[in-house]
């Protein structure tokens, strides 16, 4: 079995597909965007991919959501997992002059406070992955690069931690979406389930949005998150990202929604699961 996930070897994402596919029987195999990731699972490359959907801090990872809103067709989110998530500053060595920051923008926005604070001459730069960013700072040791990355980037391309959990408050977590066409079995402890759907409301109905919201609400079904996006195609347009508690409803729901006008996407169906932080598994 192959899971294709956001590399290289000690992202975020890794630990997630890791969380989720802890046997030997499972190949990772590496991708270097999200868009390639989500790809790789389209051409039938992999069987399941990993990309991270929402993180508690920072709000939803879009390309993640617009990609699978805009561009795929037919995907399904088979499970969440939900990682804690705690940033680390990292380099060659302790005492290492920083001029420039490398991160994922995520890692970065949930650090900004601390890079303000205690870095506010060094130049931030994006990479594709924060993990990316910890092996690009190791493979550079003539340059005052520090990385923010996960724990086990440092020990993954032997980079010291200058200064530990970063991330604005102690409480981060990050939404994983696992893409797939069944549902694999999984040995963490379930949280809920849920499910997700994009819709795109009629033109010209007077409280359009009012009149969806009040389908959810005549169904007893709870809505976790609201959210809209541009549809990228004129100034104003919008698609809405809805997840809800899962109901038995779900295709009563759907049925009313459309009959109302509504484009209905449905994104998936799936259980929750939480993996336990860094700390917990080391007691373990
Ligand atoms: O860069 C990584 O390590 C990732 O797995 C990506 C990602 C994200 O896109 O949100 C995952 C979790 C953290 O929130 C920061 C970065």
């Amino acid at each position: 079995m192959k899971i294709g996930f956001l590399g290289p070897k000690a992202s975020f994402t890794y630990a997630a597909a890791k969380a989720a596919f802890p046997e030997n029987t499972a190949e990772l195999i590496a991708f270097d965007t999200i868009t390639e990731v989500i790809r790789s699972y389209e051409n039938g490359s992999v069987d399941f991919a990993i990309v991270p959907v929402e993180n508690s801090i920072e709000g939803s990872v879009h390309q993640s959501v617009d990609y699978l809103y805009l561009q795929a067709d037919n995907i399904r989110t088979q499970a969440e997992i939900i990682q804690p998530i705690k940033q680390q500053l990292m380099a060659t060595s302790q005492n290492r002059k920083i001029e420039k920051i490398l991160s994922h923008p995520q890692a970065i926005a949930q650090s900004l406070k601390y890079l303000q604070q205690h870095f506010p001459e060094a130049k931030i730069e994006s990479t594709d992955s924060t993990a990316y960013a910890a092996r690009y700072v190791a493979a550079h040791p003539d340059k005052n690069l520090a990385a923010i990355a996960p724990l086990a980037s440092a020990t993954e391309y032997g980079l010291t931690v200058i200064a530990h959990d970063i991330q604005e408050i102690d409480e981060n977590f990050t939404r994983f979406w696992l893409l797939g066409q069944t549902v694999p079995a999984i040995n963490l402890p379930i949280e809920t389930q849920k499910m997700t759907l994009a819709l795109t409301l009629p033109d010209n109905l007077p409280g359009a949005l009012y009149k969806t919201l009040q389908v959810f609400a005549d169904f007893g079904i709870n809505l976790t998150k609201i959210e809209s996006r541009p549809l990228k195609t004129f100034l104003g347009e919008y698609f809405f990202i809805l997840d809800a508690q899962y109901s038995d409803n779900y295709p009563y729901l759907i049925h009313a929604l459309e009959k109302m006008g509504v484009s209905v996407k449905k994104l998936g169906r799936y259980k929750v699961y939480k993996m336990s932080s860094d700390k917990e598994n080391k007691m373990k």
